[in-house]
């Protein structure tokens, strides 16, 4: 029986995000703690002789043209290498929030990618697979396999899974897109500059405690520079930071979205009603992480 040729393509949140410097080609050099949310896009294909591409869905008016869609630039970049691939057409639909610091983008090419490798029996650690993911974007080669992890250097040094203790969280964007150039730039660093950062430990199984502390200890240095960018951010996470039971809350990637975290699902999702009552405008979702 084959497969269905249909994944959920799931937000990425940036639990911890330090800059450790900026290389000489301007790329900077991150250490980040990435998990994966229960809400997300889908994606579908259907095999056929061309490539192509329908979006639909709730933000698919934001998402730019379909021919410049992260979808089609990685099912590209994977044809060019490998001969013979069969292909067909993708259907996305599209509910993340765009140009939202949540891998939208990313996460539905990395779905692509997923697509026609069981289209085509590939493994996933097929070499192809992985440097067409890396010349989509930074964030692509992460979500190729979507589970927690530390990401290094520009996104393309991946560690091992890790067994994270579930988070329960609420994602909170205030609709203003945010573009990721425009964040990096504004944190200021010289091409060559280092900083001195605290690293995170190599940790491979957290309890919830560890974790906690983990994520106190760390923090997201593209939150100050997004907040100059678009100020409505810090709103957003004062708001968050206000909400019973709220025990921690950060932005994820370069922005908008910011996330609260929470002991339980009751207590997540009491403060989303909470936030979207009061910002009926905003993107609000009470899910899990992992
Ligand atoms: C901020 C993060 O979302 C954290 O996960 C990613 O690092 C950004 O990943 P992304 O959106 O896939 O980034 P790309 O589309 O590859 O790059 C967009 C632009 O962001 C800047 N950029 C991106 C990644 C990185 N490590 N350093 C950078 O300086 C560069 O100006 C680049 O031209
Ligand atoms: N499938 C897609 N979904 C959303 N945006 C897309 C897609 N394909 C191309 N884009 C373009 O990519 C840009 C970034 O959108 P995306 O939603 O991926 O940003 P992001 O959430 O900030 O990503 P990251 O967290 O990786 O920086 C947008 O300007 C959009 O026009």
């Amino acid at each position: 029986m084959p497969q269905p040729l249909s994944t959920r393509a799931p937000a990425k949140i940036n639990l911890t995000l330090h800059v450790l410097g900026r290389r000489e080609d301007g790329y900077h050099e991150l250490e980040s703690l990435v998990a994966f949310a229960g809400t997300g896009d889908d994606l579908r294909l259907e095999p056929g002789e061309r490539l192509s591409l329908t979006v639909e869905g709730p933000t698919a008016p934001f998402a730019g043209s379909d021919a410049d869609n992260l979808v089609l630039k990685a099912a590209r970049l994977l044809t060019e290498r490998v001969p013979g691939l069969r292909i067909g057409t993708f259907h996305l639909t599209k509910r993340l929030p765009v140009a939202a610091g949540i891998g939208g983008g990313s996460s539905d090419a990395a779905a692509a990618l997923r697509l026609l490798a069981r289209l085509n029996g590939m493994p996933p650690s097929h070499p192809a697979l992985r440097e067409a993911a890396r010349l989509t974007g930074a964030d692509v080669p992460v979500c190729l396999e979507p589970r927690a992890r530390m990401m290094r250097g520009v996104g393309e040094k991946l560690g091992p899974v890790l067994h994270l203790p579930r988070l329960f969280a609420v994602l909170v964007n205030p609709r203003v897109p945010v573009e990721t150039p425009a964040v990096f730039q504004s944190l200021g660093l010289k091409t060559g500059q280092s900083l001195a950062g605290a690293s995170h430990p190599d940790i491979e199984t957290y309890s919830a405690d560890s974790l906690s502390r983990a994520l106190k200890a760390a923090r997201n240095d593209l939150e100050p520079p997004a907040c100059t960018v678009q100020p409505i951010i810090a709103e957003a996470l004062k708001r968050v930071a206000g909400t019973n039971g709220c025990r921690l809350a950060r932005m994820s990637g370069s922005g908008a979205t910011v996330f609260g975290l929470y002991d339980n699902c009751e207590v997540a999702a009491a403060a989303a009603k909470r936030i979207a009552r009061q910002k009926p405008e905003w993107w609000v979702r009470a899910t899990s992480l992992r």
